[in-house]
């Protein structure tokens, strides 16, 4: 069994990046700016957010944070937004989801410029996705392709099944991990909470993309011998002896799962520091595509 270390290679991809960016201040160009408003208190986007902050500052970005009250109206978060597409200095941000119920997420992920659109959530960056044109790609489904190609974990004619079919893992992993060309070439399953007899798929799977978000949920018996594992669920289980009063876990029983598995992602330190670098990676593609004419 083979782990894919996510924080790992997620601390190599922002090394890269780290040199990119002395590269850039060397030449006298303006370094990557990244964004990220968040509306609210909640506790998980409140450590997601400040992770990226933190990241920024390592490798050299300048980032800001916007941080809005639980109350903010779906009027005010526009104009904020509107800002961002106008300052020249941002060169991509991203609105931390979820938003309060009161706000229509919709209408303000159609608000963001998709050239600033470093989540790749915006349909003009979506559409270009299923199009196999140059967009930004969601930073967790981009991670995924990328753990999966610095590992060479082989996905040409594989059978690839994905679990969950939200709009920020389980329906883009689908569309990339169906790409020709240099692309992965695998055969793609989307299941979800509606599919009869899901054990029947993941077992004749070759790779599983489990992003579901309920703790063990893929157990041994689900997965053949040899199988690839991909682990996008992140739940945070209460318990009062952890000293931060909960502790994090995945979709998969690891413990069972990876004595079948080739490979497989951990939870914490699998997906997650991923989807971190690649909304970096994302931020300096921006960058580049502003400061180069076309
Ligand atoms: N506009 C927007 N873009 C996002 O990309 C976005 C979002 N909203 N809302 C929430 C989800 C979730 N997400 C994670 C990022 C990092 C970790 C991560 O670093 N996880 C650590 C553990 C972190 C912890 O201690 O909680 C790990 O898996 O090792 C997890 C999840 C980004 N998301």
């Amino acid at each position: 069994m083979k782990l894919l270390d996510g924080k790992k290679i997620a601390n190599d991809i922002k090394d890269e990046i780290a040199v990119e960016v002395a590269n850039m201040k060397a030449a006298g160009e303006k370094v990557p700016h990244l964004a990220a408003v968040l509306v609210g208190n909640d506790g998980a986007s409140l450590t997601y957010v400040g992770s990226k902050v933190r990241s920024c500052k390592r490798i050299g970005f300048e980032s800001t944070l916007i941080h809005l009250p639980e109350e903010t109206t779906e009027e005010d978060l526009l104009k904020q937004v509107q800002a961002l597409n106008d300052n020249d200095a941002i060169d991509g941000y991203i609105v931390q989801l979820p938003l309060p119920r009161h706000i229509d997420e919709q209408k303000v992920l159609m608000a963001v410029d998709p050239n600033k659109d470093v989540d790749g959530f915006h349909p003009t960056n979506f559409g270009k996705m299923a199009l196999d044109m140059q967009s930004f790609i969601p930073a967790t489904p981009f991670g995924i392709m990328e753990l999966l190609r610095r590992y060479q974990v082989e996905t040409e004619g594989k059978h690839t099944v994905v679990i969950g079919r939200s709009h920020i893992v389980g329906r883009p992993i689908s569309i990339l991990m169906s790409q020709k060309g240099k692309a992965a070439n695998s055969t793609v399953t989307l299941t979800h909470s509606r599919t009869q007899d899901l054990r029947a798929y993941t077992q004749k799977a070759d790779i599983i993309v489990s992003a579901l978000g309920v703790p063990d949920f893929l157990k041994a018996d689900m997965v053949k011998e040899g199988v690839v594992i991909i682990d996008v669920g992140i739940t945070r289980v209460a318990d009062a002896s952890q000293k931060k009063g909960y502790y994090i876990t995945g979709d998969v029983d690891f413990n069972e799962v990876s004595k079948k598995a080739s490979h497989i992602t951990p939870v914490p330190g699998g997906v997650g520091p991923m989807t971190i670098a690649m909304l970096l990676k994302n931020t300096l593609l921006a960058r580049e595509r502003h400061s180069s004419p076309s």
